[in-house]
């Protein structure tokens, strides 16, 4: 039990910094969209749902998430009963990773949703829960390999793989319900 709890804490924890990025860009999303307005084959690239400034201003949150979690990891682990090395640590370019390939991630799934004529807005089941897991573990294996491989083990990613579309189902209702988002997914 103890062991299980282990592995579910580590694998939230090490994910943080490739979730809080969404919330961030939802919440600072805004102004130019990044495909500047071009249409490819009759349709937006991307779309004005996918922003510079919410791309920048999520990736920031996460690294600067993934940073206050390093200082936090000692309390945490303790407050939790965990032991160490249960919550992983971050290094600046896994920091990076995780954040922006999140934002990548994302950005990449409005690109598929426009070439199979989903406009802004439409869901995309299954592609819009896990975009951003795809993304920030592709990234952060590119940019720090040895972490990655070390830290994303079978059992925590398969707890990755099931926790996070709750908590995107979750997180996506409470933005519909404050206002922050139009649609609740
Ligand atoms: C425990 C459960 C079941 C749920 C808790 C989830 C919760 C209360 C999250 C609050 C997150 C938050 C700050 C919401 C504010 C509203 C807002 C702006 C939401 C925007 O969300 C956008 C959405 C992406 O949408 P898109 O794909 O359409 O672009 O965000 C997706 C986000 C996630 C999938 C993850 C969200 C979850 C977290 C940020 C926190 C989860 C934390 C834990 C599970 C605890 C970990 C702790 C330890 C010790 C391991
Ligand atoms: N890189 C990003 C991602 C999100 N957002 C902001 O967050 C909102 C919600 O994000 P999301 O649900 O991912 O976008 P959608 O508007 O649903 O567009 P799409 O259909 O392309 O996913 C966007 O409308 C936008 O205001 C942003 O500005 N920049
Ligand atoms: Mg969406």
């Amino acid at each position: 039990m103890a062991g299980l709890v282990g592995v579910v804490a580590g694998a939230l924890w090490a994910m943080l910094p490739a979730y809080v990025p969404n919330n961030a860009a939802v919440l600072a999303g805004g102004g130019a969209p990044i495909d500047g307005g071009r249409t490819w084959g009759g349709r937006r690239v991307l779309g004005d749902g996918k922003t510079w400034r919410g791309t920048a201003v999520g990736t920031v949150a996460g690294v600067a998430l993934a940073f206050a979690l390093n200082a936090a990891t000692p309390v945490v682990a303790d407050t939790l009963g965990l032991a160490a090395g249960v919550l992983p640590t971050f290094p600046p370019l896994a920091a990076l990773g995780l954040a922006l390939g999140a934002m990548l991630g994302d950005i990449g799934a409005s690109f598929l949703k426009r070439r199979t004529g989903r406009e802004r807005g439409a869901s995309f089941p299954g592609l819009d829960q896990l975009d951003f897991v795809v993304g920030a573990l592709a990234v952060s294996l590119a940019l720090a390999p040895d972490w990655t491989l070390a830290t994303f083990t079978p059992e925590r990613l398969l707890v990755v793989l099931v926790a996070t579309p709750v908590l995107h189902v979750v997180t996506n209702v409470i933005a519909y319900l404050i206002g922050a988002k139009n649609e609740p997914w």
